[in-house]
């Protein structure tokens, strides 16, 4: 455009200048003033297009911080539901996520019926842990646990736990249980082994743990036994707390489970006789304790599950464990 008015400018000042010096007529100013309104009129143009050009300049780097701020929103969103979704289960997760904010504080609690429990831990953790520079204050028992226990999470992983969840650690204590799952239906006349299948699960994940540590062990060239307890039955579960959302269950259930532990024996798994009774249809094998005080519940006659009958091998195997680890027994 700038080429065309010049072009146009100096072809009016050439016919001026051959009118001025050929022919006799006066001087006239048409082109000049023509030239000139050209000149004023692409000048305009120029400046019109430059603003157009610095608007949708604008334009587009508006356009882009909104997307990136939409991204950056959705990325922190996405990381925050990841977040969520690993604290807390995954239903419980999303209740929270599909709620509005005022309502956080507001608490969260299910009841259910069958839930099976476990409690797992390394009695001689605390023999092991010290506070010593040799080990740089205790920091590297702490490494050592928290290499444990994220065996131990990586487990839960499998697809055959999915039913499983991890509910806490208490020191080196892991605490999971299964069947806490609100869609599970299951009929109160449906077999034993369709309505407490969640519960064999949660011996074949103990069994899992054992492994998990034996191999551990191996690598680290430590002897760290777990001792176990599982029981079944009703429970409440729950999230506390709003900035700090914890998953938790409750009930006699799980005080029992805790006892099951905290009375058993090293590198054993101890039940109750009313677990034994679910877990003899999946095959599980027991052996009678005896009768051990429990706090609050008087006498309870409790078992050691030892294996599995549907593979006789394995039971043995299991059972060499156990015995091994009579020798490290704590009460
Ligand atoms: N949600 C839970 N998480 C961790 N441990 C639990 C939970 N619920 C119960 N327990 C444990 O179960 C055990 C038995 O609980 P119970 O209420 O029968 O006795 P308690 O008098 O509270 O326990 P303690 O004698 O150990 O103080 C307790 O050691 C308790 O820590």
């Amino acid at each position: 455009m700038v080429v065309v008015a010049a072009v146009q400018c100096c072809m009016n000042l050439m016919m001026l200048w051959k009118l001025q010096h050929n022919s006799d007529q006066g001087y006239t100013w048409e082109p000049v003033c023509l030239s000139v309104e050209l000149s004023l009129f692409t000048l305009l143009l120029i400046t019109l297009n430059r603003q157009t050009e610095k608007t949708s300049r604008l334009l587009y780097l508006w356009r882009r911080e909104v997307e990136e701020q939409r991204e950056r929103a959705a990325d922190i969103r996405q990381r925050n539901e990841a977040l969520v979704y690993n604290i807390l289960p995954q239903h419980v997760a999303t209740h929270f996520m599909g709620i509005r904010r005022k309502k956080h504080e507001e608490l969260y609690s299910q009841s259910y019926e069958e839930i099976g429990v476990l409690f797992a831990s390394m009695p001689n953790f605390s023999d092991f842990y010290s506070e010593e520079s040799v080990n740089n204050q205790g920091l590297e028992c702490l490494r050592f646990l928290n290499e444990v226990i994220s065996d131990f999470d990586q487990l839960l992983e499998a697809t055959q736990f999915h039913d499983i969840i991890k509910i806490k650690t208490i020191g080196s204590t892991y605490m999971a249980a299964s069947g806490l799952n609100p869609s599970r239906q299951v009929k109160e006349d449906d077999p034993v082994k369709v309505r407490w299948a969640h519960l064999a699960l949660l011996v074949d994940f103990a069994f899992e743990l054992v492994r998990a540590l034996q191999s551990i062990n191996e690598q680290s060239f430590n002897h760290f036994v777990l001792r176990m307890g599982i029981n079944h039955g009703p429970i409440t579960a729950g999230v506390i707390g709003a900035r700090k959302p914890h998953y938790d269950i409750w009930g006699n259930t799980v005080n029992v489970a805790s006892r099951m532990e905290s009375t058993g024996k090293a590198g054993c798994i101890q039940v109750t006789e009313e677990t034994t009774k679910i877990l003899q249809h999946f095959g599980y094998v027991f052996e009678q304790r005896g009768l051990i005080a429990v706090k609050g519940k008087g006498e309870l006659m409790t078992y050691y599950l030892v294996g599995k009958a549907a593979s006789p091998q394995q039971v043995n195997g299991e059972s060499l464990d156990y015995s091994r680890a009579d020798d490290e027994t704590k009460t």
